[in-house]
């Protein structure tokens, strides 16, 4: 499936956190995804979870308790995640229908279960239910699942935000209680452990006898489908099946369903993840190859730098000897595209420190103009207003050093208009007025 290419979008299915998500239809194949629309101008403070967010995605493509990843683009001022469509709805529209039983919820937690373990064993975090924090979180939407309500919902999330650490750990209310078995409640016991250290991981939770019992019914989630559907009237949670498309006339109110060449464009650094995601998935269903790892990166892998000049550690201990070692002096660019290679490598190897890489990479950018044995190629072009000299500290971005990095070869529909306003809200964001 080709990412940049259209998709008409059809119902809404919901919205979370980051954003609206969207059933839609690939017009090239006719698959049916859902769409997530974020809202990048109002998600600045989050960027960082959201590209967090996409790596996880992007690197899940070998499991089938996890939803697949197809890509991510950006249209204007949105950035689109295009995934599986999952058509049986959420376990919170289930829950619409009725809580759930106990045979129903071992079902449930089984099979997430199943996803945390490949999760975690890739070292990824769910941030939905989120690390040994998943453990927690997992009990409370089992909670959630046996009497259709969290612990603490009558009360202000602010207000249960200051009860949750003063409290017991929760458990089910009386009403609920009778209705379980002694291993259900033990089940919750384990995952609802206030030390983090002394939770179980999700592997030995599989083998709680509570999931040894109720685990395999796989027909139960049918079940739980139909009702919801018949509740609703509906031939699926979301009107319609999945190997049916039924088409429907696009969505209109806030959705997002065009794109120019000459909108606005925001650069939110996808780097090869799309493209190199969307392949993976079209071309073989099991887990990708890794190509060997570029010699530089393993050398950042072995010896990270430091954390107070993170920039400087990278280029004086690891770019520019391992330059001088096999092409004698380099020049900008040739830097330039050696750390946006450590950076995409990084990523590809599941490092979850989004925020800890383009700091390495900004402080690195920020000295190459002031590096004495580099050849001046391409910082050399910047207009003085945004030059590296023109930042305070090696740390803060350089505006123009860091388009000139991603832009090429990251966003196929990126046009020097982007660049430009992208330039302008990094030096918005250090303070400094734009430059020309
Ligand atoms: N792949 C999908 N297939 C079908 N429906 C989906 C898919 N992803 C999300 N949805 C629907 O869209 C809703 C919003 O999803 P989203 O991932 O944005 O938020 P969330 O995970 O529910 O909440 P939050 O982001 O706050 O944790 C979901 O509750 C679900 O109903």
């Amino acid at each position: 499936m080709r990412i940049d290419s259209e998709y008409t979008l059809l119902e809404k299915l919901g919205s979370g956190s980051f954003g609206v998500v969207y059933k839609a239809i690939h017009e090239e194949t006719g698959q049916t995804v859902a769409i997530k629309q974020i809202d990048l101008d109002s998600a600045d403070e989050d960027l960082d979870h959201i590209r967090q967010e996409i790596q996880v995605l992007a690197q899940c493509c070998n499991s089938p308790f996890v939803t697949r990843y197809y890509g991510a683009t950006v249209r204007g001022f949105r950035l689109w995640i295009v995934m599986e469509y999952m058509n049986g709805g959420s376990c919170l529209d289930l829950l619409r229908a009725g809580s759930f039983t106990e045979e129903q919820i071992g079902c449930v937690v089984y099979q997430l279960l199943q996803g945390l373990v490949y999760l975690h064993s890739e070292s990824k975090i769910h941030r939905d239910i989120k690390c040994k924090a998943d453990i927690w979180s997992l009990g409370i939407t089992a909670i959630e699942m046996a009497q259709g309500l969290p612990p603490y919902a009558n009360l202000h999330p602010m207000k249960a935000l200051f009860q949750i650490p003063k409290n017991p750990p929760p458990e089910l209310d009386d009403v609920a209680k009778p209705r379980f078995t002694d291993a259900f409640h033990d089940f919750l016991r384990c995952c609802l452990v206030k030390d983090a250290r002394q939770r179980p991981s999700a592997s030995q939770l599989l083998t709680h006898s509570f999931l040894r019992t109720h685990s395999r019914q796989g027909d139960l989630v049918r079940t739980m489908v139909l009702r919801y559907q018949a509740m609703r009237g509906n031939p699926s949670p979301h009107g319609q099946s999945k190997d049916t498309p039924d088409r429907q006339p696009p969505v209109a109110d806030d959705a997002d369903t065009s794109h120019t060449e000459d909108d606005f464009q925001w650069d939110f650094d996808l780097g090869t993840l799309s493209t190199r995601t969307a392949l993976n998935v079209t071309t073989q269903e099991s887990a990708p190859q890794l190509e060997p790892i570029e010699p530089s990166v393993a050398r950042v892998l072995q010896k990270p730098p430091g954390r107070d000049d993170p920039g400087t550690s990278l280029l004086d201990n690891v770019i520019l000897p391992a330059f001088s070692e096999t092409r004698g002096q380099p020049d900008t660019q040739d830097v330039a595209k050696t750390l946006t290679t450590i950076k995409d490598e990084l990523i590809r190897l599941g490092q979850q420190q989004p925020s800890r890489i383009l700091d390495l990479i900004r402080g690195s950018l920020a000295r190459l103009d002031s590096y004495p044995n580099l050849k001046r190629t391409l910082l050399a072009e910047t207009p003085a207003a945004v030059s590296p000299k023109a930042v305070p500290s090696p740390l803060m971005v350089s505006p123009a050093g860091w388009a000139s990095i991603d832009y090429s070869e990251s966003l196929p529909a990126s046009t020097a208009k982007a660049i430009d306003a992208m330039r302008k809200r990094w030096l918005h964001q250090c303070g400094q007025t734009a430059g020309p």
